[in-house]
């Protein structure tokens, strides 16, 4: 009987010491002064074990984990809130899409209390993988860059980026539109579609701020050159105006003078004959008196023929002057003009641009007219166009972007305005609809676009785009309005796209 006691005893022994060696194993690193009492429990226990040794060592080692537990409870909970802190902050900063599952579930597994130390490490570890995604993003080439079509939680620097790789792509398009032999054009345009890291995009920037400056270097000798030139030709013209007056003035004091002479030579044949009393003698003098008025007035004549003619070359002179100042004015207003509707052009579509658009909805806002009628706006963005680019190549894109252009365009009404807004996003102005008539209106373009016959080597693909429609507000912001189309847009690609949203739409 006391043999089995002693059996079971030492078999309980042997199973406690398993249990000590293993818990010693699990918490070896966690607290050196655990480490050390477990060691000492572990040679209390082993050969000839002394348990009263033994019992001191598990009271100690019982304060210890007491205390200790404390120490992990409330570091789990500082834990869970820096956790519950990292992830939002993540979002604010980098405005991760609130869409994203494991930052959903981070924040909401950090609100509540941990089961367990492998819980928080868990949570630890998803935090820091969302840190990972959001710097790849960030530090991702801004052409490869995922655009983000909510237009409020687009991540800032991500936003500026892809914003200026946008306005960059335009630029590098009006210059290219005016020297299209400039091969360092194309290079950079290339390059800037491609993605640049941020060292290359701000190089793209300065060659490109290089080139505005030499260009307008260049543009203000040439117009420097043009006032001069006008400047010079109204001096001409000044000058030829100055010296017909004082012509004129000449000619008339010597009209005067020959009037004097005659008047002369007239009163002293007057007086002749009132004193003559001779009639051969008066017929004399009336004779000589008659031939001064004859030579008198043949020399007017003679000298009036001169200044008309002198006159007449002054006049011709001055005609080709003003001719010429004319045909000077008239190119430096085309040239002006020229300018000014290439500025105001999408070089790759021939639509108006932003700058346009801009001009045009002020206009119509500031038109009382119009203003009085009702106006809406619609933002039309291709849908999965960076599949066009990547599978038949960046070319087929600008085909794709200029026959989408001009089929909006004609499929426009007369009085409607369309621009490239940038990249694949066009914008319209539509006046004189109505919240349901604007809805018709896109939908009935949503759909011919999806009839047009697109062709891609030799793959025929369906093109859609998605819409994103309202109407203006009365007083309201230009720009306010716009998010609110853009919003829309947003909502209609979330939707799953090829389809158009309007302000009272439930998607
Ligand atoms: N060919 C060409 N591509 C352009 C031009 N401007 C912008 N892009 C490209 O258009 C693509 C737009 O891609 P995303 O913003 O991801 O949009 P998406 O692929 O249309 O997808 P969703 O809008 O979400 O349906 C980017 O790859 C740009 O490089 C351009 O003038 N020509």
């Amino acid at each position: 009987m006391i043999n089995k006691q002693l059996q079971v005893l030492k078999q309980q022994h042997a199973l406690l010491a398993q249990f000590i060696i293993r818990l010693s194993v699990f918490y070896q690193g966690y607290s050196r002064a655990i480490d050390e009492e477990l060691q000492t429990l572990r040679s209390h226990l082993g050969g000839a074990a002394n348990f009263a040794l033994a019992q001191v060592s598990i009271n100690k080692l019982n304060t210890m984990l007491q205390e200790d537990g404390g120490v992990l409870r409330r570091f789990k909970a500082d834990t869970l809130q820096s956790v519950e802190g990292a992830a939002k902050a993540l979002l604010a900063f980098t405005g991760q899409d609130s869409a994203n599952p494991l930052l959903i579930n981070t924040i909401s597994q950090a609100r509540k209390p941990a089961e367990s130390l492998y819980d928080v490490t868990q949570l630890c570890v998803q935090t820091i993988t969302l840190y990972s995604q959001a710097t790849n993003t960030l530090s991702a080439p801004v052409g490869v860059a995922v655009k983000n079509h909510q237009p409020n939680q687009l991540p800032s620097p991500q936003k500026l980026l892809l914003a200026l790789q946008e306005e960059l792509i335009q630029l590098l398009d009006s210059y290219q539109n005016r020297q299209p032999d400039n091969l360092e054009l194309g290079k950079l345009k290339q390059k800037v579609t491609q993605g640049l890291s941020n060292e290359e995009l701000l190089n793209v920037c300065l060659t490109l701020l290089r080139l505005i400056v030499k260009d307008s270097m260049q543009e203000a000798i040439i117009s420097g050159k043009v006032i001069q030139s006008l400047h010079h030709s109204l001096g001409n013209l000044h000058q030829g105006l100055s010296q017909s007056i004082e012509q004129a003035h000449l000619s008339f004091s010597s009209r005067e003078e020959d009037s004097r002479t005659v008047r002369k030579a007239l009163i002293k044949l007057e007086r002749e004959v009132a004193g003559s009393d001779s009639f051969s003698a008066l017929k004399t003098q009336t004779q000589q008196q008659l031939k001064q008025v004859d030579n008198a007035l043949q020399k007017r004549e003679e000298k009036d023929r001169r200044e008309q003619h002198a006159l007449t070359e002054q006049l011709e002179q001055l005609k080709a002057q003003v001719a010429e100042l004319e045909s000077k004015t008239r190119y430096y207003r085309n040239r002006l003009a020229r300018q000014v509707a290439t500025s105001q052009t999408d070089p790759l579509t021939k639509l108006p641009n932003r700058q346009a658009y801009n001009e045009h909805l002020r206009r119509l806002l500031n038109d009382k007219g119009i203003a009085e009628q009702s106006l809406c706006l619609a933002v039309v963005d291709v849908d999965h166009f960076k599949s066009i680019n990547d599978k038949f190549g960046h070319a087929a894109g600008d085909k794709t972007l200029q026959v989408i252009g001009s089929h909006l365009r004609q499929a426009l009404d007369k009085n409607d305005f369309i621009a490239r807004w940038s990249g694949e996003e066009f914008v319209l102005i539509l006046p004189g609809l109505n919240a349901k008539s604007l809805k018709q209106k896109l939908e009935r373009l949503r759909t011919r676009l999806t009839e047009l016959p697109f062709k891609f080597k030799q793959d025929r693909l369906t093109v859609t785009a998605s819409f994103g429609g309202t109407c203006i507000r009365h007083g309201e912001d230009p720009d306010a309005v716009f998010e609110r189309a853009d919003s829309l847009l947003y909502q209609a690609k979330r939707a799953g796209r090829n389809c158009v949203v309007t302000d009272k739409d439930d998607v």
